[in-house]
């Protein structure tokens, strides 16, 4: 188990119902770090980045309007295991089978409106950090 970097994001649905504090609060109560925070409407080409591998799916246009649908609140979470923790915090990509107790148990129904985004893997992790934080960076704690 090593200390990792997650990209975790709040999705328009999140932001638009009030849920940016509760995601951040799990997430800290957890005991992760957190090393990069930004709201931002990063428009349909960022977004399409974001989901490239996913743009021969039928849902793909769908998916890119709801994230097109207002801001998203962007943020880097560091700790152990942030990665496969990160997403089992979040709970499954279609909340009717996510745990209660997750995130996307306690407050979501439909996969097209599931709340969060969290990276599935260190590599691409470290991608979508670059993405959505490369020019600014992280921070670093003292
Ligand atoms: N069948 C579907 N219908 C509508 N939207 C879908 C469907 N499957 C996935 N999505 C949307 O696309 C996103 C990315 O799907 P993916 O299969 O990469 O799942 P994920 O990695 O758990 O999700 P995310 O990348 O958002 O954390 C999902 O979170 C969801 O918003």
């Amino acid at each position: 188990m090593s200390t990792e970097q997650t990209y975790i994001m709040v999705k328009p649905d999140g932001v638009q119902r009030g849920l940016v504090g509760e995601i951040i609060s799990r997430f800290e109560k957890r005991g992760y770090k957190l090393v990069g925070l930004k709201m931002c409407a990063p428009g349909q080409e960022h977004l399409e980045n974001h989901y490239a591998d996913l743009k021969e799916k039928s849902f793909f246009p769908g998916l890119i309007k709801y994230m097109n649908s207002g801001p998203v609140v962007g943020m880097v979470w560091e700790g152990l295991d942030a990665v496969k923790t990160g997403r089992s915090i979040l709970g499954a990509t279609n909340p009717l089978q996510s745990a209660p107790g997750t995130i996307r148990g306690d407050f979501a129904l439909a996969v097209g409106r599931n709340v969060c985004h969290g990276s599935d893997t260190v590599e691409n992790a470290q991608k979508e950090i670059n993405l959505w934080f490369g020019k600014e960076g992280v921070t670093k704690w003292a």
